[in-house]
């Protein structure tokens, strides 16, 4: 149910934002605060949320109260012609421009009129792996997401990450192609440089494959050991990887930002909570945010040189499933 408020009511009324969040093996944690803009990470402890390129962070300040309500406009929204019009382009531009990956996303839309805690209680039972959470904000709108990416996560001097990238539907059997493995491998290759600059003893797992609900990506595990103090160093080194933005990652910055008709607002930041004993942020995706019983779903996927259009469609359509599957 939307009200609307006038400028006397707001002033008069404690406004809060609500906050919900289930990191994967633990209990859902239910929050009333409000959201406040970040200068400094590092000195914050709580749940956080940035937008795609991480400049705009925003803390959870739990009990406060008085966030301003703020006007908050749909996404744009292309239809399958114009996003496949898009990915030659975009591919063309790869090739013109020596870029090895750049991810291209794209908004769904879909009539979403069921209850908000019901939806998100059915993605915290039905993903167990993943960091579910929502958030209803008269300043950041309404989010919610189940994301299988680990930005980072570090304990008592002790991190992990993963290098996630290349998508096929789980019920798919075939080897990976080519095409998979040389985007995940530029991920991980970037993960490594970034960890070895920072951290010590940094060590990676073998390839594997990791099951997201409806798909099933590539992934390297890598831990390491990590001292406070560079938390926030590492983070903005890592962050947004060549999963979300792409390689190098300049040029693919400026490619998605020519490109992307819709603005990523909160799509592939970061997300999930932070302090000086525990860290663990994820990036945020399988995300969308609702609008006037409006579902905009964010999904996108890494384009390379070689990509197919329609198999990139296919794709963003499969990793929309992961919210659309559980809706009445
Ligand atoms: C960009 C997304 O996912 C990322 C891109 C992937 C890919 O290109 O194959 C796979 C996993 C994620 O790192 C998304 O879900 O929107």
């Amino acid at each position: 149910m939307h009200r609307s408020f006038n400028s006397n009511d707001c002033a008069a009324l404690v406004v809060q934002s609500t906050l919900i969040y289930r990191l994967p093996g633990s209990p859902v944690v239910e929050k009333k605060g409000r959201f406040s803009r970040l200068d400094d990470p590092g000195a914050f402890e709580g749940f956080i949320v940035s937008d795609f390129e991480g400049n705009h962070l925003y803390g959870f300040y739990e009990g406060a109260s008085g966030e301003e309500f703020a006007a908050i406009e749909p996404p744009v929204v292309i239809s399958k012609s114009e996003y496949c019009d898009m990915a030659n382009e975009f591919i063309h531009y790869l090739q013109d421009h020596s870029i090895d990956k750049a991810i291209l996303s794209r908004v769904k839309q879909v009539d979403f009129t069921s209850n908000l805690p019901t939806f998100f209680a059915k993605l915290v039972e039905k993903y167990p792996n993943a960091f579910c959470y929502y958030f209803e904000s008269p300043s950041l709108g309404t989010w919610i997401g189940a994301t299988p990416e680990t930005l980072v996560k570090i304990e008592a001097g002790r991190g992990a990450t993963m290098s996630l990238a290349g998508t096929k539907p789980v019920a798919d059997t075939t080897d990976w192609g080519v095409k998979e493995m040389h985007e995940q491998q530029l991920v991980t290759d970037f993960i490594r440089r970034q960890l070895i600059e920072t951290c010590k003893h940094v060590h990676e797992s073998e390839r594997e494959e990791l099951i997201a609900g409806p798909v099933k990506h590539l992934v390297h595990y890598f831990t390491f050991e990590i001292t406070a103090s560079v938390r926030w160093e590492l983070i903005r080194k890592l962050h947004p990887t060549p999963a979300v933005s792409g390689f190098p990652r300049e040029k693919a910055l400026e490619c998605i930002a020519g490109f992307e008709a819709h603005d990523r607002k909160f799509y592939a930041g970061i997300i999930g909570l932070t302090g000086l004993n525990s860290t663990r942020l994820f990036v945020n995706l399988r995300s969308a945010q609702l609008l006037q019983d409006q579902l905009y779903l964010y999904v996108g996927g890494g384009f390379t040189q070689q990509s197919d259009p329609i198999a990139e469609w296919d794709e963003t359509e499969n990793k929309a499933k992961t919210l659309l599957n559980l809706i009445d």
